[in-house]
């Protein structure tokens, strides 16, 4: 039985496995352009961010209907749940499917189709998470969030993801102050490739809760006392980090040294199909390359149910953490 954990930093367009893209491309007609699944799988060599954004992008072509995003989320939570994730805060990208024609209520909609179900099909409490793409504008972030009125029943809380470099915080302000004023959650990527100042004023100027990535605060020790005493949690995603080339290596990774600075650090899978891994598997690398013990393993698994968005069923999150207390490892 795998540790269980809380997934927090998740894009549900990023767990697009390649076989599942080609099984959607064939039931919507969409071509793509590569041959096989291998090809495709390729082509996962990515420089940076952007090298793998633009294929993220790519590849959402095939999804189209309800019943795409439904399959695309039960797949996710399959796997997950085998991985011993007991609940996902799930980001999804609102404007990449507008920008293509797609409702943001066949995205919702599809979703929750899958999400609606999880605990009974899969033993996996959800929540959705709203993301903007920092590289557009504005303007459309903030109709964005007015789109998602009747659907916020359905959405904890908005993020902040994309091209990060040049796209700080302070743009979207407004959106964020509009969003806190309707009772949402704020999170947002910072300092996965953008400099620690984005840190801070995502902090400071959006007002978020948690940051997504936050890698770079190393760079900036008052940075880290604060992140430390305001128990502001991190959500890093090691095998992400690799494969984007945030770090040179698994194990030059920052992990042990953030733990040891008392920072509020979690595990996290980000974009599964195309890093090499969900949950359990980051969890199984960081354990294996940075050499961390079973009551470091133990204390990143509270920490994910710590620094989840639970506070409306406390009795759940006590339920989480006690088997993450009861837990004996193999
Ligand atoms: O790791 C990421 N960073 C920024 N934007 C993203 N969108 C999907 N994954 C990511
Ligand atoms: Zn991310």
């Amino acid at each position: 039985m795998p540790l269980p954990k809380a997934e927090l930093h998740l894009h549900i367009e990023g767990t697009l496995e390649p076989e599942l893209a080609f099984e959607l491309a064939a039931r919507n007609g969409v071509k793509l352009p590569y041959a096989d699944t291998g090809e495709l799988r390729a082509a996962y060599a990515f420089q940076d961010l952007q090298s793998f954004l633009n294929l993220y992008y790519e590849l959402m072509a095939v999804l189209r209907t309800e019943r795409d995003f439904e399959d695309l989320a039960n797949a996710y939570l399959a796997r997950a749940a085998a991985q011993g994730v007991r609940h996902a805060e799930i980001f999804f990208d609102p404007q990449a499917h507008t920008a293509r024609g797609v409702d943001l209520g066949t995205v919702v909609e599809g979703l929750w189709r899958a999400l609606g179900h999880s605990e009974q099909n899969h033993g996996v409490s959800t929540q959705l998470i709203m993301c903007f793409l920092r590289d557009e504008s504005a303007e459309s972030a903030m109709e964005t969030l007015e789109a998602a009125r009747p659907y916020l029943d359905r959405i904890t809380g908005v993020g902040l993801d994309s091209a990060e470099v040049g796209h700080p915080p302070v743009k979207f302000r407004e959106v964020y102050e509009a969003a806190a004023a309707l009772g949402l959650r704020r999170v947002a990527h910072a300092g996965e490739e953008g400099p620690p100042e984005y840190i801070t004023e995502a902090l400071d100027v959006l007002g978020v809760e948690r940051v997504d990535h936050g890698l770079r605060c190393m760079e900036d020790p008052a940075l880290v006392e604060r992140l430390v005493r305001e128990r502001i949690p991190l959500t890093l995603c090691p095998l992400s980090n690799v494969r984007l080339r945030a770090v040179d290596t698994l194990e030059a990774h920052p992990l042990p040294a953030m733990l040891d600075a008392g920072l509020l650090c979690t595990v996290n899978s980000d974009d599964p199909a195309y890093f090499g891994g969900y949950a359990g598997d980051n969890f199984d690398a960081v354990r294996a390359s940075l050499g961390l013990g079973e009551e470091r393993l133990r204390e990143l698994a509270r920490n994910s149910f710590l620094a989840s968005f639970l506070e409306h069923d406390e009795e759940r999150r006590a339920r989480y953490l006690a088997e993450v207390d009861a837990y004996a490892f193999s």
